[in-house]
């Protein structure tokens, strides 16, 4: 028996500011398990994973998301000027957890990413790679059936990066179905089973990790794999 997607987006099309920026994109993310979307700059990633939580309604198209709660870990985290502490505090606030079970949770979320020093600690002050991890916790304490993730570790040194990949994959491995945006392929192979590559806002490519990433068939796959971007159409898009 086939298992039906998490999401899926059928001919989904937005434009932002007058701009076609995703153009009729068509993918299906399997429940459980990383799914990796990847692509050149502007490609419409962030875009898709707005649309996905709905922070940004398509213009025409159909999306289905088949879950029960979703964190969002962005690309540039968004934190209350507050302890580390209560940040995690505040995003189980809907979970309505007595007060014991709450603090149980945030402590185990910050000791989780290596920051249960840190817990009393400004979150504001915090460093972008420790940011990062505190918004994990957060998604992580939240125990989500669908977790995006957009660049994760774009800005974390390699321990913590390991710190994040080791709890991403070990969510995945309890069930939590994860969307993974990263532009670190080394990454995408060790924690994606699937991978989606975008291009001008549609999905060019999709399948298992590890034939997309040794074998693109399409050119713009293969062009973004090998890294060589198409600086022209840049040029001819601006
Ligand atoms: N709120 C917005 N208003 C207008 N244009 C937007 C908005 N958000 C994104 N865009 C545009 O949509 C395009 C796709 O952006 P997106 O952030 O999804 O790219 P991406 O594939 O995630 O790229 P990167 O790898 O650089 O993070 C870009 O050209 C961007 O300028």
């Amino acid at each position: 028996m086939t298992v039906p997607p998490v999401i899926r987006l059928d001919d989904v099309r937005l434009a932002l500011d007058g701009r076609s920026i995703l153009d009729g994109l068509t993918f299906a993310v399997p429940a459980r398990g990383v799914t990796a979307l990847i692509g050149p700059n502007g490609a419409g990633k962030s875009v898709t994973l707005r649309v996905i939580d709905r922070l940004l309604c398509p213009d025409s198209g159909t999306l289905h998301v088949a879950a029960g709660r979703s964190a969002f870990v962005f690309q540039r985290t968004a934190l209350v000027r507050a302890s580390a502490a209560t940040n995690v505090a505040l995003a189980l606030a809907p979970l309505g957890l007595c007060r014991r079970e709450r603090a149980e949770r945030v402590a185990s979320a910050l000791a989780r990413v290596g920051l249960a020093d840190r817990a009393g600690d400004a979150a504001t002050r915090f460093s972008g790679g420790e940011q990062q991890r505190l918004a994990l916790a957060r998604a992580w304490a939240l125990r989500p059936a669908l977790l995006l993730l957009d660049e994760p570790t774009a800005s974390l040194d390699p321990t913590a990066t390991a710190i994040v990949e080791d709890l991403v994959a070990e969510m995945a491995e309890a069930g939590t179905t994860v969307l993974l945006v990263s532009h670190n392929l080394g990454q995408v192979a060790r924690l994606a089973a699937r991978v989606v590559v975008l291009d001008g806002g549609r999905a060019v490519e999709q399948g298992p990790t590890r034939s997309i990433l040794s074998s693109p068939r399409t050119p713009e796959a293969r062009a973004y794999l090998t890294g060589e971007l198409p600086w022209t159409s840049f040029a001819a898009a601006s």
